[in-house]
């Protein structure tokens, strides 16, 4: 497993690709304090409004410029943080912290997920927040003005196709109620083990926004925090962005800063989760009438291969060895089929981590696979990637492929024994009482945004830079070829 725990929040600091090798060496247990904020992020309800209809004119391309000035929600509260009781930065130091001397723990552990739009009309706002999260639509630091009218762009273009999805599979995702689910079972868990705790849930692109369970936090005056984020290999793109978030949330935030924190950035090498994951694969390849000739089909979700080359994004690493762990784990039942791993769900222009799940399934039919098990192994809840993507439309192709037999391994939901684990996951993450200092400098696009000489003239070049990118020829063929 591998945790980080300090008071306040760790620096986000993935795509500095000194610091993204040490996630893909694995970081050991410590503890730190005190954070910076990377971004300038909107709150998640001017997010909601800019996306919604009556800002339309706002963030449309013609007023790029308006979209561009960041949300700032700045207090000397930020400045004092980062005082507190921390000789050097830059380097680790043990610090004690005021709340462990607390009379009794107030135990909370936090959820993050994606989130997932609630009904079809939630569907573009849930885009658009997606699109225009920074580490999600990744831009050179000159077009980062760009990225709000780029999200509302994209996001506007992609609804109706989306819409369909999420239509098929009963009008809305299914993430918030099984989190939920999650969530309660994980609570019932602790308990059996001891240890009373509160369980919130913080989405990063719909609601429960990450900033609604912190306000929680807050209110419920927890004294110790456990974020655990609900995907099991650490990604740039969906671990990497949430504690970002939560890094900003918790700069701005006296008692935030203070509190001591731990965070699991990815659990895919423990036992009880590839135990689990095993269970189900065995299960589900009994339901054949040949199991043995099963083929086990992994599909993960991709993401764009510049992630892993240029920023270090261990994901596709952790990817590969979570599914040597799974079928090392099946071989000890006697199981030695053959098995797979394509990438699915890519967006936009630019090239995802190969192979691509659609191309490997036709390829495989026609080699002669007959049987085919497919697994999605980035996510632990039912989705409409796995209820749409692959139950539906990955399926259909296999079959026009050639393969006869198709089946699909559940996600884990709330599988008792992947329940049990997380708990135990948790425990073995309480932050401790002393904390580490951490360098937590802002970032120099950060600065820039605070001097307004230098924020006007990133604004005018970034202003022209977005016409240019808009409308270059690469971009264009992406919305004709139907890519975003
Ligand atoms: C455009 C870039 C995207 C990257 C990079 C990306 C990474 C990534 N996403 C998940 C998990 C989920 N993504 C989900 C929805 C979703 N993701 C993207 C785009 C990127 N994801 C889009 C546009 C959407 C919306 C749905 C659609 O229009 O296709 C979901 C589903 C939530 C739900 O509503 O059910 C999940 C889950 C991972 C694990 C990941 C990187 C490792
Ligand atoms: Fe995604």
């Amino acid at each position: 497993m591998d945790a980080t725990s300090f008071s306040g929040l760790l620096p986000h600091t993935d795509l500095n690709p000194n610091f993204a090798r040490s996630y893909a060496q694995g970081t050991p247990l410590t503890s730190v304090s005190c954070h910076s904020l990377q971004e300038h992020r909107p709150s998640s309800q001017a997010l909601a409004f800019l996306s919604s209809n009556k800002t339309s004119k706002i963030t449309s391309l013609l007023g790029v410029s308006n979209v561009c000035r960041p949300v700032q929600k700045r207090n000397g509260v930020g400045k004092a943080i980062c005082a507190v009781g921390l000789g050097v930065y830059g380097e680790n130091v043990i610090e004690h912290q005021s709340h462990s001397h607390a009379t009794e723990d107030k135990v909370g552990v936090l959820l993050l997920n994606l989130g997932g739009p609630d009904t079809l009309n939630d569907v573009q706002p849930f885009l658009f927040n997606l699109f225009a999260d920074p580490d999600i639509i990744r831009l050179p630091r000159l077009f980062q003005c760009l990225q709000w009218p780029l999200a509302k762009l994209i996001s506007v273009l992609r609804a109706p196709k989306s819409k369909e999805g999420y239509a098929s599979i009963g009008g809305g995702s299914p993430l918030r109620k099984i989190t939920n689910e999650q969530a309660d079972a994980l609570k019932t868990a602790l308990k059996a083990k001891n240890l009373t705790a509160n369980v919130y849930v913080g989405m990063r692109y719909w609601y429960p926004f990450t900033e609604e369970a912190v306000q929680q936090i807050k209110r419920d005056r927890i004294t110790k925090l456990v974020v655990l984020p609900l995907y099991p290999q650490f990604s740039i793109s969906t671990t990497g962005s949430s504690i970002r978030v939560l890094q900003s949330i918790f700069r701005e935030d006296e008692y935030l800063s203070r509190l001591p924190v731990s965070i699991i950035r990815s659990w895919y090498k423990r036992e009880g989760y590839v135990i689990s994951m095993a269970d189900l694969i065995k299960k589900e390849m009994e339901k054949f009438t040949r199991p043995e000739e099963v083929m086990i089909f992994f599909s993960a979700h991709g993401v764009p291969v510049s992630y892993v080359e240029d920023a270090g994004d261990p994901y596709k690493d952790q990817m590969e060895e979570c599914i040597y762990l799974i079928m090392q784990k099946l071989k000890d039942r006697g199981i030695n089929n053959d098995h797979t791993l394509a990438y699915q769900s890519r967006v936009g222009p630019v090239e995802w981590l190969k192979p691509y799940t659609d191309k490997v399934l036709v390829e495989l039919g026609q080699k002669g696979v007959k049987s085919l098990l497919a697994v999605p192994v980035s996510f632990v809840s039912e989705h409409i990637e796995t209820l749409e993507e692959i139950d539906m439309e990955y399926k259909e192709l296999a079959l026009e492929s050639g393969i006869e037999n198709w089946g699909r391994v559940p996600a884990l939901n709330c599988t008792s024994s992947f329940i049990t684990d997380l708990a135990d996951a948790v425990i073995e993450a309480l932050p401790t009482a002393s904390a580490t200092a951490m360098s937590t400098p802002r970032s120099a696009s950060e600065e820039d945004d605070l001097d307004p000489v230098r924020y006007a003239i990133k604004l005018f070049f970034g202003s022209i830079l977005a016409f240019v990118l808009l409308f270059s020829p690469r971009m264009i063929l992406a919305f004709k070829n139907n890519l975003f």
